[in-house]
């Protein structure tokens, strides 16, 4: 009953049930992206009853600014999603977690316990031997003269980095998590049922078509595996660094001590699997994102190797962490390849959970509205970038003194980790696991596009899921340096 007058603007077409829904592609950045332009403020946004949520989509680093500085609270808290609330014991993880003492709690357990400066530092060891064994299998195409499939190669890099941090788990016990995290990602592509009906609906649909099943199953599966993992853990104390693991069992014996948080079995495993979905794809997406526009842009590729030799010359066969911090060209790609193609391109959904009068109160969004930010538009946002299409990391080399543009949050051109209450509190765990994979690899290596393959050919668009990564994998040829 509110007046359309303080609803931002929608596009026509609204049929019933659907709502706006059958506007939206396979890729809904991009389809959202046009549907901005062509029905969009740049101030607000774009209000659109996708099935029977109600949504509003922000694609301006304007929209993104006024919502996050003002209204951050009143859109703190996440949509209810059946199939999410059933794979993390409840929605007792953080990602899904709706605002409240749970999530609060819970994400400072994982800010000051699990990644924090210190404890992302005690991994150096983890991501130093995971960077050499890199290193090591690239060097083998090398010599074989084979072309490699850059996921294939980075998602053992990422799956074992962040399985050892999280439960220190490695050989077979990783293989099984790997094909886990595979078979689930697989589940929950594009919108679900429960997006368009109401739960009950969507449950009476998801057992028709045996997906629900396939949910039971697969939530079993890994809540057996978990089990074991938290039963091994209490088993041994730990020798050497603490694990994730490690980490949750003790502060629940110092809440029994009633000194810390409150940690249920159930408890343990949800943070610690978030742990690992959260951190797996996104980091492993952006670095095959990073070695296909480094492979399409030689020109930024010599000159970030001519910055790695110089910096880590004379050091041993992998680089050291210590010398990252001196790589300023490194952190500029790692930015233009986050603002280009960031890995949640609509960062997480949120749910507001107060009306808010956004843009000094021009427009009135109603309590209950779900909210996606459109990361991948704002990086591509004319009025904050320069030539936003063009792969050019010099934009972020601080001119004159002035600092440069940061994706910690209060850039709002440039928010691939989201903002606010809900940021990503992995920034500094996912930083040193991406800058010493591109480091390594380019220390060692020139990366070459097959024969007959031109840059221009490159296909540049994203697989449809949460994440984006290319949908053509990418394919390159890693030629030893006459160096190395
Ligand atoms: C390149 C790597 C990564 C990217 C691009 C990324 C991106 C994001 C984004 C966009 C969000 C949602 C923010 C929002 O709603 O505003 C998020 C949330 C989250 N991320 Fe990350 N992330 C990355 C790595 C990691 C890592 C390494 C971890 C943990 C080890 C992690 C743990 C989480 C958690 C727990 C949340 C939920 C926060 C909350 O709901 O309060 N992420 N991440």
């Amino acid at each position: 009953r509110q007046s359309r007058s303080k609803l931002p603007p929608s596009p026509p077409w609204r049929l019933p049930l659907l709502g706006h829904l059958h506007l939206i592609g396979h890729l809904p950045h991009r389809s959202l992206h046009n549907l901005h332009l062509r029905y969009g403020h740049d101030n607000t946004g774009l209000l659109l009853q996708l099935g029977r949520r109600r949504t509003l989509v922000v694609s301006t680093a304007a929209a993104a600014a006024d919502l996050f500085k003002n209204h951050d609270h009143a859109f703190s808290s996440r949509p209810h999603n059946a199939a999410a609330h059933k794979q993390t014991y409840g929605s007792r993880n953080v990602s899904f977690a709706p605002y409240g003492d749970h999530w609060r709690q819970a994400k400072r357990v994982v800010v000051v316990h699990l990644l924090s400066a210190r404890r992302v530092d005690a991994f150096a060891p983890v991501r130093a031997a995971e960077a050499a064994s890199l290193v090591a299998r690239a060097r083998r195409a090398a010599e074989a003269g084979e072309p490699v499939q850059v996921k294939e190669l980075i998602y053992g890099y990422t799956n074992a980095v962040v399985i050892r941090a999280a439960a220190g788990a490695t050989g077979t016990t990783a293989e099984r998590w790997r094909q886990l995290l595979a078979e689930s990602a697989a589940l929950v592509v594009g919108f679900q049922a429960e997006d368009m009906v109401p739960d009950a609906a969507a449950r009476v649909w998801r057992r028709a078509t045996g997906l629900e099943r396939k949910f039971d199953d697969m939530v079993e599966e890994w809540d057996r595996f978990l089990s074991e993992i938290v039963a091994e853990h209490k088993e041994k104390m730990p020798a050497g660094e603490d694990d994730f693991m490690d980490v949750l069992l003790r502060l629940r014996e110092e809440e029994e001590e009633g000194k810390g948080f409150a940690l249920t079995d159930d408890g343990i495993k949800a943070i610690a699997k978030d742990m690992i979905v959260a951190a797996t794809e996104t980091a492993a997406v952006a670095l095959e994102w990073a070695m296909a526009e480094l492979a399409r842009n030689p020109r930024v590729m010599a000159k970030l190797q001519g910055e790695i030799a110089r910096v880590a010359a004379g050091a041993g066969d992998t680089v050291a962490e210590a010398d990252l911090g001196r790589m300023g060209y490194l952190r500029a790609v790692v930015k233009e390849v986050l603002r280009l193609h960031p890995p949640l391109p609509l960062l997480l959904p949120r749910e507001s959970m107060s009306a808010a009068a956004v843009q000094g109160g021009r427009y009135e969004i109603p309590a209950g509205t779900t909210l996606l930010v459109n990361a991948w538009a704002i990086g591509r946002d004319p009025a904050a970038w320069d030539a936003p299409e063009e792969f050019r990391p010099e934009r972020f080399l601080a001119a004159g003194g002035s600092p440069a543009v940061d994706f910690r949050g209060t850039d709002y051109q440039l928010i691939p980790f989201g903002a606010g209450r809900r940021i990503c509190p992995g920034i500094n765990f996912a930083l040193p696991v991406l800058e010493l994979a591109l480091a390594s690899l380019l220390r060692h290596f020139d990366w070459e596009l097959p024969a007959g393959v031109r840059p221009a050919d490159m296909d540049m668009v994203e697989a449809p899921g949460l994440s984006a990564p290319p949908r053509v994998p990418l394919v390159v040829v890693p030629k030893l340096k006459a160096s190395s």
